[in-house]
């Protein structure tokens, strides 16, 4: 059999760069034949896992699109909406794998993180699915950590209270945080080399930097991140809500196939999204209520067992602090959840905190291994 042409875009970015690290590192590459596509750069050099086509494609030429048997995008939204109707209307019938959320609610698009989902993915692959999208970093961090409550069936609902990374912006987010932290240190230097400093001078000296950025400080968030937080992630809905946070409830049910979509009630998830001085992972406070009291010791083996990369955490303050920080996760495929215990409210309340590496799980890892479906390895 031909190898499977697949044509990668938005390979150099930072989700595409880390999707490339992950490709390599699992041999991916020795399964296909890439294809390298540049908005920026076609013509130039592919990078070194090129086979045949050693010279990057024109990333809005549909013909050179076209010939590919599986499309993996993490260029972005706009391209997306650009080219993908493009391809369709022009009779292209490949599969598309993409990061961006632009096509994720839509009817003949699956939402892809198949250690929570294969049978919702199998689904759609048996009646012609073609559109694989990858969920929003939040929703499939949070699903690889405490899925197997929903499996069961016993959330009636659940409220995550978010702590976001820069990351979740894209690169330039992540390096204006540092400035920012830099530009404060700065600030206050010479009284943090003096131990007999006063910290109430240190403390007005921060706040009158933080507020007086420049505006090219703050250009990619807006107001300051360093030593502080944005209780707001993404657009305005104009019903109170931002757009991660619709996203949480939206994406939530239909990655579990529930919801009006698939004839069955939905699960109730809400709660606030916020961005926090972290640099690449999400991290979650999640309160259930279950449908049931089910005792602490099975709720914890549910979780554990659940799939090969989630982590339980004792709910100590020892394996917390050492084990469930976004510095212990970074770079790690492994979900911890810890702080799982009942809550004040009553047995049916379960309290627990998770944290995903949101370029991994969050992002590259789920497209990957949808190549892997389709391509049956
Ligand atoms: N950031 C995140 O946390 C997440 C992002 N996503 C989605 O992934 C998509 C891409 O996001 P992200 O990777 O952050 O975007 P980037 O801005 O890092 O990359 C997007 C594209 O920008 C171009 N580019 C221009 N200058 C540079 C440069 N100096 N270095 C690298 N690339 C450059 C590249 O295209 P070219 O090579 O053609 O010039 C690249 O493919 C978005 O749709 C986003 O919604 C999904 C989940 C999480
Ligand atoms: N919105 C997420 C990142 C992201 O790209 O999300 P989505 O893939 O749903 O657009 C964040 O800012 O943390």
């Amino acid at each position: 059999m031909a190898t499977t042409l697949v044509g990668l875009v938005g390979w150099r970015g930072m989700v595409g760069s880390v999707l490339m690290d992950r490709m390599q590192a699992e041999g991916d590459f020795d399964l296909i034949e890439p294809m390298f596509f540049s908005t920026s750069n076609a013509g130039g050099a592919a990078p070194s896992m090129a086979k045949n086509e050693k010279t990057l494609k024109d990333a809005f030429d549909l013909g050179a699109l076209q010939r590919c048997d599986i499309i993996i995008t993490a260029q972005g939204g706009d391209y997306t909406s650009e080219v993908f109707p493009k391809l369709r209307a022009a009779g292209w019938k490949g599969h598309w794998i993409d990061a961006a959320s632009t096509l994720r609610m839509k009817d003949d698009a699956v939402i892809i993180l198949d250690p929570v989902n294969m049978p919702v993915i199998k689904n759609a692959l048996a009646k012609g699915g073609r559109n694989w999208i990858g969920g929003n970093c939040t929703v499939s961090c949070m699903l690889m950590g405490v899925g197997a409550l929903y499996k069961a069936g016993l959330v009636e609902w659940m409220s995550s209270m978010t702590y976001q990374a820069a990351s979740g912006g894209g690169a330039q987010h992540m390096r204006e945080l540092l400035t920012q932290f830099g530009t404060l240190n700065a600030e206050v230097r010479s009284l943090l080399d003096d131990p007999k400093s006063a910290i109430l001078e240190i403390d007005r000296r921060i706040i009158g930097k933080q507020r007086s950025l420049s505006a090219e400080e703050v250009a990619n968030f807006g107001v300051p991140l360093g030593g502080s937080l944005i209780p707001w992630i993404d657009k305005d809905l104009g019903n109170g809500v931002s757009r991660e946070e619709w996203k949480g409830g939206a994406e939530t049910n239909k990655i579990l196939g529930i919801g009006e979509a698939f004839g069955t009630p939905a699960i109730p998830v809400d709660g606030f999204c916020v961005r926090i001085g972290a640099m690449r992972c999400h991290s979650q406070a999640l309160t259930f209520k279950l449908k049931k009291d089910v005792p602490l010791a099975d709720i914890e083996a549910m979780i554990a067992a659940d799939n090969d990369w989630v982590k339980l955490v004792p709910n100590t303050r020892e394996d917390t602090m050492r084990d469930l920080t976004p510095v212990a996760v970074t770079g790690t495929l492994t979900i911890p959840v810890g702080r799982v215990r009942k809550l004040a409210m009553g047995p049916e309340y379960l309290g627990a905190f998770t944290i995903g590496d949101q370029l991994l799980w969050g992002a590259a890892e789920p497209l990957r291994r949808m190549l892997r479906i389709i391509i049956g390895q």
